[in-house]
């Protein structure tokens, strides 16, 4: 199976996912002043008010807030999307203590880490495993997240952190609204790219926000409680460093929002 260690981790998983080798793989380095200015470009529209979390659970890779998403409760539209976006889920991406964990980078420089909430299509396609196959089928929002002051908010996802230390587990976290982790700002840089964790499909209209979320180091160190193992494995791996560096950029056009 897949992981992030030096055995199974992002420089191998070309070898059981040969799209890793593709022509539209992320995460990319984004560089600003090549990102081209795209008057057309609107702004993006969250809707996550009736926002349904149901549960969150450590799937050996990261730690994923899961939505009911059997309606269209909880959409993203609007800027390079041509339809709404159903929110499937969210998780993020970290390093290990003191280093930087993000996926993508803004001119060669990382982040402390990376939320992604993950919509799919479901106007055009059934179920988001059609749509995780498709290329207009996937939008994941990233947001940087950068060590400074205490979020005010993402305790509430911090402190269940304990409930889900092992591979494999999963508890109820309802009614979390993914607004309270957003930015000021929603200005931000669009491509076309691909999941970064295999299947690594080259599904994804990603929209990575411009200005960081800020977030204390302590918060971050709950993070690193997880264990990427289960509880009766008898090595414990603490969960850190799960992010894939930048892939080729390929002639790809990164477009920014005003
Ligand atoms: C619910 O069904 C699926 C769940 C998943 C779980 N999954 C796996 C990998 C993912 C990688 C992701 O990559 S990221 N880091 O770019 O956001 C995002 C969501 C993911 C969700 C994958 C599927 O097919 C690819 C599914 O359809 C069969
Ligand atoms: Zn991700």
């Amino acid at each position: 199976h897949w992981g992030y260690g030096k055995e199974d981790g992002p420089s191998v998983w070309h070898n059981n996912y040969p799209v890793a080798q593709g022509n539209r793989q992320s995460p990319i380095d984004i560089i600003p002043q090549q990102a081209s200015h795209d008057p057309s470009l609107g702004p993006i529209v969250l809707n996550y008010d009736q926002c349904t979390s149901t549960n969150i659970s450590n799937n050996g890779h990261s730690v994923v807030v899961e939505f009911d998403d059997s309606d269209d409760r909880s959409v993203i539209q609007g800027g390079p999307l041509d339809n709404p976006y159903r929110l499937k889920q969210f998780h993020f991406h970290w390093g290990g203590k003191g280093c930087h964990g993000s996926e993508h980078t803004v001119a060669g420089n990382s982040y402390a880490s990376e939320l992604h909430l993950v919509h799919w299509n479901a106007v055009k396609y059934r179920t988001f495993g059609e749509a995780a196959a498709a290329p207009d089928g996937l939008a994941v929002l990233g947001i940087f997240l950068e060590t400074g002051d205490d979020h005010r908010w993402l305790h509430t996802i911090t402190d269940a952190l304990y409930m889900v230390k092992f591979k494999g587990s999963v508890t109820d976290f309802k009614r979390f609204n993914p607004k309270c982790l957003l930015p000021s700002s929603l200005q931000y840089w669009t491509y076309l790219g691909s999941l970064t964790t295999p299947p690594l499909h080259e599904s994804v209209t990603w929209i990575v926000l411009k200005e960081p979320i800020i977030v204390s180091d302590k918060q971050m160190g709950k993070f690193r409680l997880l264990l990427f193992s289960g509880e009766e494995e008898d090595q414990r791996k603490r969960m850190e460093n799960n992010f894939r560096p930048p892939q080729p950029l390929q002639g790809r056009k990164v477009r920014s929002s005003n």
